[in-house]
């Protein structure tokens, strides 16, 4: 369900390709991770982009669950961290977790606790949540909602004037 009180910011494929290469950029100067955890399942997305813009090829994820639509409820962890990436994180790898977003934070903190060494990356945040990300691309105000294209179709739009044609 929208809420009227929120701004819209509707984000297409390619202005999203762009902003994870963007994300993908930035972190290619901090030295190269082991693994990347995605958290799914919004993060799979620039997961995959970053993972191939940086190879990294151990692709890890993790589930978890805050929100429905766009009414958030209390974090559900529904997969957890595989034993490797764990072992591997213990060991002193360098390990990269991405997500599509922070808004409140809630779901960053469930998991940097699972990984506390690790860079925590994401496209975009808001200012809630972004004290908890290291790298992030476009910060968007709290009160705006971000569509992202996987949620979003082409569709008829009214002319500003009102009319219907
Ligand atoms: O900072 P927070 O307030 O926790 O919100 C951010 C999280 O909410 C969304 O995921 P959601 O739980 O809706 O699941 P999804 O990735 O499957 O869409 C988004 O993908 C982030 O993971
Ligand atoms: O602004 C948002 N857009 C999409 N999913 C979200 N989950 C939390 N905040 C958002
Ligand atoms: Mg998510």
């Amino acid at each position: 369900m929208t809420n009227p009180n929120q701004k819209s910011f509707p984000v297409t494929w390619d202005q999203f390709h762009r902003d994870s290469r963007a994300l993908a950029w930035r972190l290619a100067g901090m030295g190269t991770f082991d693994a990347v955890v995605a958290i799914a399942r919004g993060g799979l997305v620039p997961a995959a982009i970053v993972a191939r813009e940086l190879n990294i090829r151990t692709v890890e994820t993790v589930a978890v669950k805050s929100y429905d639509h766009q009414n958030q409820g209390g974090i559900q962890v529904l997969k957890a961290i595989s034993q490797p990436v764990l072992d591997l994180a213990r060991n002193g790898g360098k390990i990269l977790i991405v997500d599509d977003l922070v808004d409140t934070g809630s779901t960053a903190r469930v998991v940097r606790e699972m990984l506390p060494g690790a860079h925590f990356a994401t496209v975009y945040a808001k200012p809630k949540g972004r004290e908890l990300v290291d790298t992030f691309i476009t910060e968007v105000s709290q009160d705006t909602w971000i569509f992202f294209p996987w949620d979003l179709d082409v569709a008829y739009v009214a002319p500003i004037s009102g009319g219907t044609d």
